[in-house]
């Protein structure tokens, strides 16, 4: 099997990383499915790095219908440790302005519960992770300091709301998102960054700000051709920052508690695991699994 340290999930707009070298396509096989496309491994500043189109190539699945489980699992598999996340946001406050940069600290969920996959334990294996602080800020760091590097307009910090989709908000919507104080809509990464934490790998996300949601007395309306105009502006900034992250990640050892995220959070005993779902969580749990 392939390896590669780094997994960048591509978002709207950013369907590959022009700059790998020595490039191979990777279908990786799941228990939880097919991941959302093929793998493209390659090395960038002599890192190897998974890329992943989220939606697929040609953007063909609905954030509804993303296999965030295979997604995820699939990079565990490759011994990825870090996932960095491109995504199309849209903002809810006036100074998060289209083409700007943000690394959200805090996610809040508005999918809907029972429609989206969102952990890998059950069928007998119990496990509750800690998500008070869902996003690696030792990695939010690293693309700070990348954005900041190529000369973006970041801001550090702020809540990314996660709604179901795939229709945008309605005004009524918008404006009590605004009110709960939250910073920036987008629709796929809550999942990412659950699955990631059970998966013990890092996970931080550069959202790309495309639009004023529809709050805004200016704007009113967003539309796919408002997003996808922002986002082909603004697609090689995220293109640089994320080469910029890589190399800056390059032999810096992980300075966080994510990559021992179950250590604490199994509830069920190991000598009680159903020899199946041990087996399909392999990937995730065999470390902590008894010993024979
Ligand atoms: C094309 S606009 C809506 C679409 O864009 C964002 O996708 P991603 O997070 O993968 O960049 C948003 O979440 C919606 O899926
Ligand atoms: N306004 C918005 N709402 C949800 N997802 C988005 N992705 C980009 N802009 C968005």
């Amino acid at each position: 099997m392939a390896k590669a340290q780094i997994g960048i999930i591509g978002g709207s707009g950013l369907y590959q990383m022009p700059e790998l070298t020595d490039v191979e396509e990777v279908r990786v096989e799941t228990p939880f499915g097919d991941p959302s496309d093929a793998f493209i491994i390659g090395t960038l500043e002599g890192v190897r790095v998974a890329f992943l189109p989220r939606h697929g190539r040609g953007h063909r699945i609905l954030p509804t219908e993303l296999p965030f489980r295979a997604n995820i699992y699939a990079l565990k598999l490759l011994g990825v440790e870090r996932i960095l996340s491109a995504s199309a946001v849209g903002s809810l406050q006036e100074r998060y302005a289209p083409l700007d940069m943000v690394i959200p600290d805090q996610f809040f969920d508005r999918t809907r519960a029972r429609a989206r996959e969102s952990t890998f334990f059950g069928d007998g294996i119990v496990a509750h992770i800690s998500f008070a602080h869902p996003v690696c800020s030792d990695l939010g760091d690293v693309l700070e300091e990348s954005c900041r590097a190529v000369g973006v307009n970041v801001h550090r910090g702020g809540t990314y709301l996660c709604m179901e989709g795939p229709a945008f908000s309605t005004k009524a919507e918008s404006n009590v998102y605004r009110a709960w104080g939250m910073d920036v809509i987008g629709m796929t990464n809550l999942q990412e960054a659950k699955l990631a934490r059970e998966a013990e790998i890092c996970y931080a996300t550069l959202a790309l700000v495309t639009d004023y949601d529809c709050w805004h007395e200016s704007h009113d309306v967003v539309t796919v051709e408002t997003v996808v105009e922002n986002l082909n502006k603004n697609v090689r900034h995220a293109q640089l920052v994320m080469r910029e992250a890589v190399k800056r990640l390059q032999g810096r050892p992980r300075a966080c508690e994510c990559g021992s995220a179950l250590k604490n959070a199994i509830f069920t005993a190991p000598e009680l695991w159903p020899e199946a779902t041990t087996k399909r969580l392999e990937a995730i749990i065999g470390k902590y699994k008894k010993a024979d």
